[in-house]
């Protein structure tokens, strides 16, 4: 593609979840040929810089995170503390405006993308620049936070979906994120939210039309501004990164499609009670399963936080593990049959590729979303029953497994079905260069002036 080369400064969210789907998409532009200069907490700088695939093209820069009371000293990203103290953080970038003008005038960016530094737009007009607020999470996500105050399960008007919608039962997932600190520290989240995207030039989404098309347009309406879709944007598989060896010799020993392999993401820690409860599961599955959890609550490792005598029962079908594991090449072994997830957006995509029987467990309110979404409007999965308090069985989670996995099971057969249906519209030739086109041409139209992108 040809055509006019711009400049984009993009500033994520100090969460890992935020900074790598924005250097996807930054790798994606400096593919074809644009500058991205990327900017960043010094130590997020170190897990980011191998994924820069086009180091000519994106340079990054490092951003002093300045210290706020209630954070430990030297705190730069949210993976640092428990997602309840986020908002403290949230503060310490909203101090961080100085440098970020500094650096706006130095490189002189065509453009800025930013997603919870509300403030961008603001800054952004002082130097006449346009902004994009770019979406990292579900555009039903999005849509939900529209109209907030509503009551739990019914849907605000014009909503697009009945199904896609957090439930009186679901109250628990917005406790996990509460903010558990008593400081005045500013816009919340949701305020953050809203205030980016009626303040950004456009809106950016990491999403496809093909799953979120309604949502998107419910958010374009609601919002007054156009809508651009980045398609799911995932990096290129790393040919030069294997499975682990010890995952292979395992994996190996092991009938194709019988393995269950549970992965709950980055952030979710849960309580020893709940991890002890997922563990009885497993077991009573009576399959092959890897659990790669974080240790619960309370416990520094697995092993002192398991069951009583259940290592003993589960020994050499059973491995419960404490750390990162390689999702994407676990998901595609031909041993592993189901996967069970807590459907983070990035999770979620991956489970969508992988041709696994899935399960959802998820934890906080998109998780949730993205949960309803496959489970209720796309049924290509199961979600796992719970509690009003958010508890899960083992019982339950063995029914969940137990009917994605049961040979000639009906609902089994029907999510597989559709599985295979959606991954093979969302990997048809084309689809993610066609969106990447399309969404460059969009920004050059943006940066050029020729397209009145508000409505
Ligand atoms: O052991 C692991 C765990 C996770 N992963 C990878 O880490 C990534 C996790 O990203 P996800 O988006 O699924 O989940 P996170 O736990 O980071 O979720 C966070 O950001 C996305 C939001 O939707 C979630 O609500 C938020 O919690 C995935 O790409 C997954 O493959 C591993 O490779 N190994």
């Amino acid at each position: 593609m040809g055509g006019l080369k711009f400049h984009v400064l993009m500033y994520p969210w100090f969460a890992t979840g935020h900074m790598t789907p924005f250097l996807f998409l930054a790798n994606k532009l400096a593919e074809k040929g644009h500058t991205v200069t990327f900017l960043i907490p010094k130590k997020a700088l170190k897990q980011l810089e191998n994924l820069n695939l086009f180091p000519h093209n994106i340079v990054f820069r490092s951003v002093t995170v300045p210290h706020v009371d209630g954070l430990p000293v030297g705190t730069e990203t949210v993976s640092e503390i428990p997602v309840t103290s986020a908002d403290l953080l949230m503060s310490a970038m909203d101090l961080t405006r100085d440098q970020v003008e500094g650096v706006v005038r130095a490189v002189e960016p065509d453009l800025i993308f930013f997603d919870f530094a509300h403030w961008i737009p603001e800054v952004a007009r002082d130097f006449g620049l346009k902004t994009v607020k770019y979406v990292v999470v579900s555009a039903s996500t999005i849509a939900s936070m529209l109209v907030p105050g509503g009551e739990l399960g019914v849907p605000p008007p014009g909503y697009p979906s009945s199904k896609v919608l957090l439930r009186k039962q679901d109250a628990y997932t917005m406790k996990n994120l509460e903010s558990t600190n008593t400081i005045n520290v500013g816009p919340n989240l949701l305020e953050r939210v809203t205030t980016s995207l009626m303040n950004s030039d456009v809106i950016a989404i990491r999403t496809a039309r093909e799953i979120e098309g309604n949502f998107c347009d419910y958010i374009e309406k609601h919002c007054r501004k156009k809508v651009l879709l980045t398609g799911p944007v995932f990096p290129e598989p790393d040919k030069t990164r294997e499975l682990e060896e010890r995952w292979v010799k395992w994996l190996s020993g092991y009938e194709p499609d019988s393995v269950v392999f549970c992965a709950l993401g980055s952030q979710v820690i849960l309580e020893k009670d709940q991890f002890q409860e997922l563990c009885l599961g497993m077991e009573l599955t009576g399959s092959p399963f890897l659990v790669a959890v974080k240790p619960p609550r309370g416990s520094s490792t697995i092993q002192e936080a398991l069951p009583e005598g259940f290592e003993e029962r589960v020994k050499g079908r059973g491995v419960v593990w404490g750390e990162w594991v390689q999702q994407p090449l676990l998901l595609s072994h031909p041993s592993v049959g189901c996967f069970v997830s807590h459907c983070g957006f990035g999770s979620m995509w991956e489970s969508l590729l992988s041709d696994c029987q899935i399960v959802l467990v998820p934890q906080l309110g998109d998780q949730v979303l993205n949960t309803r979404l496959l489970s209720d409007e796309l049924k290509v999965s199961v979600e796992v029953a719970r509690e009003e308090t958010g508890w899960f069985s083992k019982e339950s989670l063995f029914d969940a497994i137990n009917s994605v996995m049961k040979r000639d099971s009906e609902i089994g057969n029907l999510v597989k079905k559709n599985h295979t249906k959606w991954r093979e519209t969302l990997t048809s030739p084309g689809l993610v260069t066609g969106y990447v086109d399309n969404f460059i041409e969009s920004l050059q139209d943006l940066v050029s002036g020729t397209n009145h992108v508000s409505k």
